[in-house]
């Protein structure tokens, strides 16, 4: 199993590559998202994972140790990288993992089914990245088990383009979609938010498109929570 400094590191240097530098990242903790009012606040950074980070609940150390390494692969801590067509979830991808140049990302081909890599940063930080493609809706394929793959997610990374305003609200709407199943299936899930492509903007427009994103899906998520309860805190980070 990975030391969970380690992976703490390495995420560290995820959020701090040269994409993700030009890319304004809105957290959101599930936990926080549809919690009862007087349920405690609770904070996910990049540097606070749990120790079952990434694992069904029902995965123990000793099942860990008694499994083969094939078996015991598949409960490798998983990301989820998802979003509208084009947003650049393989541009940050292999730009953070694989150390593409950002300007090689203008000749990626579309992806059109979801890609899982295994990454390993050494011999003993490894960890699963999912790269879903943009061009299909994960919730309505029938050759995706949703359902698993999202019980054995960690973390879910929403990527929104900034400059795309004729996709900007079906960004939003699908990112809320996708918090509210996500967060259905799986409870644990840390979701992350990209607006992404907010280069070349000035700050005043980022900060803009920062509050309306985080306005809107707020809605969208009170919209579709029939229970009673509420979002209790979203924070920027
Ligand atoms: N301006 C700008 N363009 C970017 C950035 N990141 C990626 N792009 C461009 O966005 C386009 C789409 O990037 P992809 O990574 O293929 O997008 P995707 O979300 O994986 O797309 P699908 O395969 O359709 O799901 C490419 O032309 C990239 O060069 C960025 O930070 N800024």
């Amino acid at each position: 199993m990975a030391d969970q400094a380690s992976i703490e590191q390495s995420m560290n240097k995820m959020m701090s590559s040269s994409v993700i530098e030009q890319t304004s990242s809105l957290s959101i903790s599930s936990q926080n998202m549809l919690a009862s009012s007087n349920a405690p606040i609770v904070d996910f950074s990049v540097g606070s994972m749990p120790a079952n980070y990434g694992y069904d609940e029902s995965f123990s150390k000793e099942d860990d140790e008694d499994d083969s390494n094939e078996e015991s692969s598949q409960f490798k801590p998983r990301i989820l990288i998802m979003g509208l067509r084009k947003s650049g979830k393989t541009s940050i991808k292999n730009v953070v993992f694989h150390k593409m140049e950002p300007n090689e990302t203008l000749f990626l081909d579309p992806t059109t089914k979801t890609n899982l890599e295994d990454i390993s940063c050494c011999s003993f930080i490894t960890f699963q990245v999912y790269d879903c493609s943009g061009q299909i809706d994960l919730f309505s394929d029938p050759t995706c088990d949703y359902n698993a793959l999202l019980k054995g997610c960690g973390s879910l990374i929403f990527v929104i383009d900034a400059q795309d305003e004729d996709q900007y609200l079906d960004a939003i709407s699908c990112l809320a979609q996708t918090i509210f199943r996500g967060y259905v299936i799986n409870r644990a899930i840390k979701f992350e938010v990209f607006i992404h492509k907010v280069d070349g903007f000035p700050d005043e427009k980022k900060m803009e498109i920062y509050n309306e994103i985080q306005q809107r899906a707020t809605e969208m998520l009170i919209q579709q929570d029939s229970t009673e309860t509420l979002i209790q805190k979203i924070y920027l980070k």
